[in-house]
């Protein structure tokens, strides 16, 4: 994707872009590089499998969410310490017990897309530890489905 093709939102904060949830921003410093001198993959994939992971919980009104599937990972582009990258996150398919999204990790300083995984798949399960059914069909864009302690 150009950088003509970004839109000026995404430099706002929370903004909905595409039905995509950018909320987290994350600054790029000097303990999350690799010896290259940019940011290390591994660093990216934490702070994204992170923030899946609470959209899930969001999403599915569940504390026992999990990781189930990662499809192709792009590491479209780098970013250097200094710059600040935002995730987008959007739930593309409700299953019985799965959540399916799409996620996006943009560099707001190039304005670059630096990562993209078309599909990230989240469980929900039970106290034992199985596949619980969470019965949601729609995305929320609120916080009404996680019980409150
Ligand atoms: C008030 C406070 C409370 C606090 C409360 C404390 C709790 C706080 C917990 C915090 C938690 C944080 C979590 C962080 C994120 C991790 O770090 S998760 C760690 C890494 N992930 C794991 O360890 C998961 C390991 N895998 C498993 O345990 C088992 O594979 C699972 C997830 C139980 C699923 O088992 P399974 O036999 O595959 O189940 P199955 O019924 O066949 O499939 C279930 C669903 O997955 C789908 N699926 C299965 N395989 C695939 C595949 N390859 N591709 C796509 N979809 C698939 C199925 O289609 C099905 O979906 P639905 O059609 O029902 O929608």
């Amino acid at each position: 994707m150009s950088d003509a093709s970004i839109s000026p939102k995404t430099q706002q904060f929370s903004v909905l872009d595409d039905g995509m949830n950018f909320n987290t921003r994350k600054w790029v410093k000097p303990e999350d590089l690799n010896p290259n001198g940019t940011l290390f993959g591994g660093a990216l994939l934490r702070w994204v499998d992170e923030e899946a992971a609470i959209y899930a919980m969001l999403q599915m009104g569940n504390y026992r969410a999990v990781t189930k599937m990662m499809s192709e990972i792009n590491f479209v582009a780098s970013a250097q310490q200094g710059d600040m990258i935002e995730m987008g996150l959007k739930a593309t398919h409700f299953g019985r017990t799965s959540l399916t999204m799409r996620a996006e990790v943009r560099n707001m300083v190039t304005r670059n897309i630096i990562l993209s995984i078309d599909k990230i798949v989240f469980v929900s399960l039970g106290e034992d530890g199985k596949p619980k059914p969470h019965g949601y069909t729609e995305i929320t864009y609120e916080r009404d489905r996680l019980p409150t302690r």
